[in-house]
C-alpha cells in the first residue's frame, strides 16, 4: 500500500513515500523565501507548493492513482480527540476560511485534498489540536480566558507509543512525562493513553529556541499598553522571536551550546532553559500524582545529550528518563493513514472533531 505524507513547515514542505510503515523516500522541499514572501496569506502558497509536490511525485517515477492514501498532517482545527481523520470539504473550508491561527500545517490537508480530487483517501492524524486535557487544566483564573492544548502531539503520541513498546507495555497502560523539544518547546502529562496536561506551547510553560513561553503577566500589560509596540510586534516578540533567540540573537540551540562553552551570558540561558524544562516536567509529574512510568525527551534539541543531562539531574528521581532524539512526523503519518487502511482503525469524521476527550 503506497502513502504520500505532506507535511509542510514555514519555509519547505517535507515530503515522503511509503509502502505500508517501509519508508521508500522523504525529501525536504525547499521554497524560495522570497517566492513565499510574496503571498499575504500563508494559504495562498497553496499552488506553488502544490506544484512541488506533484514535481516530486512525478520525478520518483509515481502517479497520483498509484496512492492508495495521502496522509497529511493537521492544522489548527477546534480541539479534538487524538486519531486519524478523513480530510473532507468541510475540514478543508475551516483550514482555509476559518481557523483562528495561521500555520504552515493548514496547508497540509488543504493540498492533500485538492491532489486527491476525489480519487483516493486523505487523512490527517494527532494534529496541534489534539485535547484530551482533564477539566482542572482548563482554568485560567479568570473566566473569559480558558487554557488550550496545544502541542507538537504528532510526534509526541508516536513518541510515546515506542517507550511503551521498549517497556514491554502498551501506551494505554502507562503514566508518561513527555517533553518535546523544537523551535517551540511542549511539555505533557499522559495517564493511561490520554494527554491530559499540556503548556500551550506559543503561551505557557518553558522558553524556547524562539518562544518566551509563560511571562509575568503584570509586565506583559504595562509592555502592551507602553504605545511603544503595534500587536505583531509584541507578538513577535513572544512567539518567534522570543526565549534564546531574543538573548542571544540565534534560535539555533547547537550555536547556543557552543556559545555557552565560551560566554558566561550564554551559558546562564542555557541553563535558564534546561531549569524551566525541568521545573514543567516536575509540575507534570505532580499532575500524575507522581505515579510517572517515564519521563521521556524528544524533538531536535534531544540530540545534544549534554542538554538533556542538564534537564535530567533535576527531574532524574521522579521516574526513568529516556531521550528520543529528532521528531518522528512523517512516520506517524503514514502509520496513522495504514491504521485505517488495514482496518485497524476507523477514520473519524468532521462532526467529531468538535468532541473532546
Ligand atoms: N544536534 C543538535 N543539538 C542541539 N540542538 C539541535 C540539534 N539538532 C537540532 N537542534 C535544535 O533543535 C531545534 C529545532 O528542533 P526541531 O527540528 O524538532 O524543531 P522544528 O521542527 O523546527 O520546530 P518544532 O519542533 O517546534 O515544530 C533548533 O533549535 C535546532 O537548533
Ligand atoms: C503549538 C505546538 C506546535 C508548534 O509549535 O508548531
Amino acid at each position: 500500500m503506497l502513502i504520500l505524507v505532506i507535511n509542510p513547515g514555514s519555509t519547505s514542505t517535507k515530503v515522503a513515500i511509503f509502502d505500508g510503515d517501509k519508508k521508500i523516500v522523504q525529501k525536504s522541499l525547499r521554497h524560495d523565501i522570497k517566492e513565499l514572501e510574496k503571498f499575504d496569506d500563508i494559504m495562498e502558497q497553496e499552488e506553488l507548493r502544490k506544484k512541488a509536490i506533484i514535481d516530486f511525485v512525478k520525478e520518483e517515477g509515481y502517479d497520483i492513482a498509484d496512492f492508495s492514501a495521502i496522509a497529511c498532517r493537521g492544522g489548527i482545527l477546534p480541539p479534538l480527540q487524538s486519531g486519524t481523520y478523513e480530510v473532507t470539504a468541510e475540514m478543508v473550508d475551516y483550514l482555509k476560511f476559518k481557523t483562528p491561527v495561521k500555520h504552515a500545517s493548514n496547508l497540509a490537508a488543504v493540498i492533500g485534498y485538492s491532489i486527491s480530487n476525489g480519487s483516493i483517501p486523505v487523512f490527517i492524524t494527532d494534529p496541534v489540536s489534539v485535547d484530551e486535557m482533564v477539566e482542572e487544566a482548563r482554568l485560567s483564573g479568570i473566566p473569559e480566558i480558558s487554557r488550550r492544548s496545544l502541542a507538537h502531539a504528532l510526534n509526541i503520541k508516536a513518541v510515546a507509543r515506542e517507550v511503551a513498546k521498549e517497556l514491554g507495555k502498551k501506551y494505554e497502560d502507562l503514566n508518561m512525562v513527555i517533553a518535546h523539544l523544537g523551535g517551540g518547546i511542549s511539555v505533557t502529562a499522559h495517564e493511561k493513553g490520554k494527554m491530559i496536561d499540556v503548556n500551550n506551547a506559543n503561551d505557557e510553560g518553558p522558553f524556547s529556541p524562539e518562544r518566551t513561553g509563560e511571562l509575568p503577566v503584570g509586565d506583559v500589560i504595562r509592555l502592551c499598553f507602553s504605545g511603544k509596540f503595534t500587536r505583531n510586534e509584541i507578538k513577535k516578540m513572544f512567539v518567534g522571536k522570543g526565549g534564546v533567540v531574543a538573548y542571544l540573537g540565534t534560535n539555533n540551540m547547537q550555536e547556543a551550546i557552543e556559545m555557552a562553552k565560551k560566554d558566561e551570558k550564554a551559558k546562564l540561558v542555557v541553563d535558564a532553559m534546561a531549569y524551566q524544562i525541568a521545573k514543567e516536567i516536575g509540575g507534570m509529574c505532580s499532575v500524575l500524582k507522581g505515579k510517572v512510568d517515564a519521563i521521556v525527551i524528544t524533538g531536535g534539541i534531544a540530540h545534544n545529550t549534554k542538554f538533556v543531562e542538564k534537564i535530567k539531574c533535576y527531574v532524574y528521581k521522579f521516574a526513568p528518563v529516556f531521550n528520543v532524539p529528532g521528531e518522528f512526523e512523517m512516520e506517524a503519518l503514514a502509520k496513522g493513514a495504514l491504521r485505517v487502511l488495514k482496518g485497524e482503525e476507523t477514520a473519524k469524521k468532521w462532526g467529531e472533531m468538535y468532541e473532546t476527550a
